[in-house]
């Protein structure tokens, strides 16, 4: 990819000679510190509470607590003004030269479920502050401002919700509410977990994260694809067209458990065999949608009291169904309510809870944001496939309030949330420069 074509995009931008230092020139145009960046993955991939190379980082825990302090060091270094809302979204701006003008904003996420990688988020923060840096290497001034957000909590792992931040930001009247009863596994509440990572705050302090529709003039996010397609297809950059629609679920089955001696088969009210035939059944409902577009998933499956010689007397399920068709999978959310039901009555156990926790609608990137990312990897010559992302991102809730796109770089046979996640230094550096690009380009509309 020639940094020259780049080089001219900048200049008809900035409108001014940018420096052709030609190779290994740090000042050229359009250089990305790939090494740097790399250092700066490792380093934050350090705060985890799983050894390398997996990493957890879990919400307003201390890892997560450092690798913010990690962030806010970064923004400090490039000269960002810092900003916290109460629920700890961190807002790195580079003022433009109309500051009262919508900004352009970018970012991710750096919590991570347990035993994951260390791209998934953490791709779209670290690499959109290298954006920043590459932009002001360039000596380009924004007309608009630019802002980078390191998002509260997209992973649903501490309290079941996720994209907690963002859904906030977009002002999700819903959740201010709710959160007020929310507590972990350990009957932490929110409040108090927040407060022990520095965020104290009252419950009416929620809506002043709340941000107004028209507070960003657009959203970008930078992401590993989570998939295979890129890689296979040997394609540099993804241009996200839509985000599925997820949606999660917590099952309760109450039984009376008993001795797994004594109790003989017929006299047996297992709540751990509800939970089992229900996991089934998501499988065969999803399986049934008649679309390779629907996905579910039982990812947490726990049985109490948890003893080999005791019959599970209560069970507890959560289930993450999505698809790009709302209607399709909200249907397959019935069948799996109706099978719950079902399960209940034939094995003598009780639903003691069928909870929908987010059923959301699937977003859609904005138009003319798609083209300025195009336009940004046909200047850097490089190939771009325009796709739906099967994983959900703050972008699906920031698309309530602004209009949105993503940019998908190619990762490591397409692994994620796992230990194994991958993306070269070189997808890296596209991801960021197209990223720079249209970051630069919808500044000066
Ligand atoms: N991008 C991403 O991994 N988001 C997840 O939280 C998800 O489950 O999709
Ligand atoms: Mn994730
Ligand atoms: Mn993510």
């Amino acid at each position: 990819h020639d940094d020259a074509a780049a080089r001219r995009t900048m200049e008809e931008f900035a409108g001014f000679p940018a420096s052709d230092g030609g190779d290994g020139d740090r000042t050229s145009s359009f250089y990305v510190d790939s090494d740097g960046l790399q250092r700066q993955i490792d380093e934050l991939a350090s705060f985890s509470d799983s050894p390398a190379p997996s990493v957890t980082r879990v919400l307003y825990s201390e890892k997560d607590v450092q690798a913010r302090r990690y962030i806010k060091g970064i923004m400090n270094q490039l000269g960002l003004s810092i900003r916290e809302d109460a629920v700890g979204n961190i807002f790195g701006r580079w003022e433009g030269s109309e500051a009262g003008l919508g900004a352009v904003a970018t970012g991710s996420h750096v919590d991570a479920i347990p035993f994951s990688g260390k791209y998934d988020g953490v791709a779209g923060v670290l690499g959109a502050l290298e954006a920043i840096s590459v932009l002001k290497r360039s000596g380009f001034k924004p007309k608009r401002s630019l802002e980078v957000i390191m998002f509260t909590s997209e992973e649903p792992t501490r309290f079941g919700i996720s994209c907690l931040g963002s859904r906030l930001m977009a002002g999700s009247e819903e959740l201010s509410q709710s959160l007020k009863e929310t507590v972990d596994n350990q009957n932490v509440s929110f409040f108090d977990a927040a407060d022990s990572a520095g965020y104290k705050m009252h419950p009416e302090d929620l809506h002043n994260v709340f941000l107004k529709k028209d507070n960003y003039f657009a959203f970008i996010e930078l992401h590993i694809e989570q998939g295979p397609i890129l890689e296979k297809e040997g394609i540099q950059i993804g241009v996200v067209t839509a985000i599925a629609a997820p949606a999660s679920i917590k099952v309760e089955f109450e039984g009376n458990g008993g001795h797994a001696g004594a109790v003989l088969m017929p006299a047996r009210n297992d709540a751990g065999l509800a939970a089992a035939e229900l996991a089934l059944a998501v499988e065969k409902h999803v399986l049934e949608s008649g679309s390779i577009d629907t996905v579910g998933t039982v990812g947490i499956l726990q049985v109490h009291p948890g003893a080999i010689n005791s019959i599970p007397s209560k069970s507890h399920v959560e289930i993450d169904v999505r698809d790009i068709d709302e209607k399709r999978r909200n249907n397959v959310i019935e069948k799996v309510h109706q099978s719950a039901i079902e399960i209940s009555k034939n094995r003598g156990v009780v639903l003691s809870e069928f909870k929908i926790i987010n059923q959301d609608p699937p977003a859609l990137s904005d138009k003319s944001v798609i083209s300025t990312m195009e336009f940004a990897a046909k200047q850097l010559n490089l190939d771009y496939k325009l796709m739906i992302s099967r994983a959900y991102h703050d972008s699906l809730f920031m698309a309530r309030i602004s209009p949105m796109g993503m940019i998908f770089i190619p990762c490591y046979k397409g692994y994620s949330h796992k230990p194994e996640e991958y993306a070269s230094p070189e997808d890296m550096a596209n991801g960021v420069k197209v990223l720079a690009l249209t970051m630069g380009r919808l500044s000066l509309e």
